[in-house]
């Protein structure tokens, strides 16, 4: 076997080995043998630069800090979800969506991740560019943070050209390693895990987001030319399909008494997760119905975000601390 042909297939076997540890999280490998054969790809490469490729497992962590981030226009808005603060709240809103469909509307229910939205476009399956929400309209370009995400593909198999959204997040025992680097150096602790996550994302050098440990949960569409599924419970199926992370925990619910079990399942059960959630997010199902409910100025006629009620903060961290 000659050189590039064994970069490839040491390729092939990091990608396999990072899939299956950061989006399935069942590791087939230990990191000894993982980290072997990045060492022999890195300096198989290092004797044939002209073999680098972007996409190589080799490449996640970019070199120089950049100077500022460049501006995305999003040619889709990324727009915000109303909220909802009881049952009370979720009912009407249930009962706007049925008087605007006229038929009975069945809803997928999420985990709220308290991240922040991202959306990452892929171009004939490789990942081209990463960006923040912004103010919905214009967002910016982190392509360089996201790819130290080892959750997120830099290359997807089926070659499709895609735009998912998603959050980013910093999972608990992250941030509590980084709030206790922080408290070791004397530096001012990041006061939650949204926050940390954010400030991670904007360094401007990427080795520093490489070492927050983010992770993400992909959850929708963006620009998607070939899209041409029924409904937002099909896109998750895709969206998994297509080797993204995306949160187990979705459901299907066939009435809003569903949804509100759904609510008070996880209202109790939040504290089990290792990521903050901030509430539920609930989705018109069917895709055409959601075309036809359509969109306030703010945000979407068809979802809607339970939150839940604000806990005493202090208590919360210190619950995480106990269940790490
Ligand atoms: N934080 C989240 O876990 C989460 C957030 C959003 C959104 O912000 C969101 C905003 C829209 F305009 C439309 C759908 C959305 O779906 C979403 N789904 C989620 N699971």
């Amino acid at each position: 076997m000659n050189s590039q042909e064994r970069i490839q297939e040491l390729r092939k076997e990091l990608e396999k080995y990072n899939y299956e540890y950061h989006v399935l999280d069942t590791p087939s490998v230990s990191d000894y043998e993982y980290d072997k054969r990045m060492q022999e790809l890195v300096s198989l490469e290092e004797e044939y630069p002209e073999l680098i490729t972007a996409d190589s497992p080799s490449q996640r962590v970019g070199g120089k800090p950049l100077d500022a981030f460049e501006k995305v226009q999003h040619v889709i808005p990324m727009l915000s979800l109303g909220n909802a603060f009881n049952e009370e709240d979720l009912r009407d809103f249930d009962k706007r969506v049925q008087d605007g469909i006229g038929e009975q509307v069945s809803y997928v229910c999420e985990l709220k991740i308290d991240g922040l939205a991202i959306s990452l476009r892929y171009e004939d399956g490789l990942f081209v560019q990463g960006a923040t929400r912004g103010d919905g309209t214009t967002g910016e370009d982190i392509t360089v943070n996201l790819r130290t995400i080892r959750s997120i593909p830099l290359r997807m198999p089926e070659g499709e050209t895609i735009e998912v959204r998603g959050e980013a997040f910093m999972p608990h025992r992250s941030f509590i390693a980084l709030n206790e680097a922080k408290e070791e150096n004397g530096e001012e602790p990041f006061a939650n895990p949204r926050n940390a996550a954010a400030g991670s994302l904007r360094q401007l050098d990427p080795k520093i987001a490489a070492s927050r440990n983010l992770d993400i949960f992909l959850y929708g569409v963006g620009q998607w030319d070939a899209g041409e599924l029924e409904s937002h419970s099909e896109r998750l199926e895709y969206l998994k399909k297509l080797g993204f992370k995306t949160n187990p925990e979705w459901r299907k619910c066939a009435t809003i008494e569903e949804v509100i079990a759904y609510v008070q399942e996880w209202t109790e059960a939040r504290n089990q997760l290792n990521y903050e959630i901030d509430g539920i997010v609930i989705k018109v199902d069917h895709l055409d119905q959601q075309e036809e409910l359509g969109f306030t100025a703010k945000g979407p006629r068809w979802a809607i975000a339970y939150k839940f009620p604000a806990e005493e903060a202090i208590t919360k961290l210190t619950d995480i601390e106990l269940s790490v």
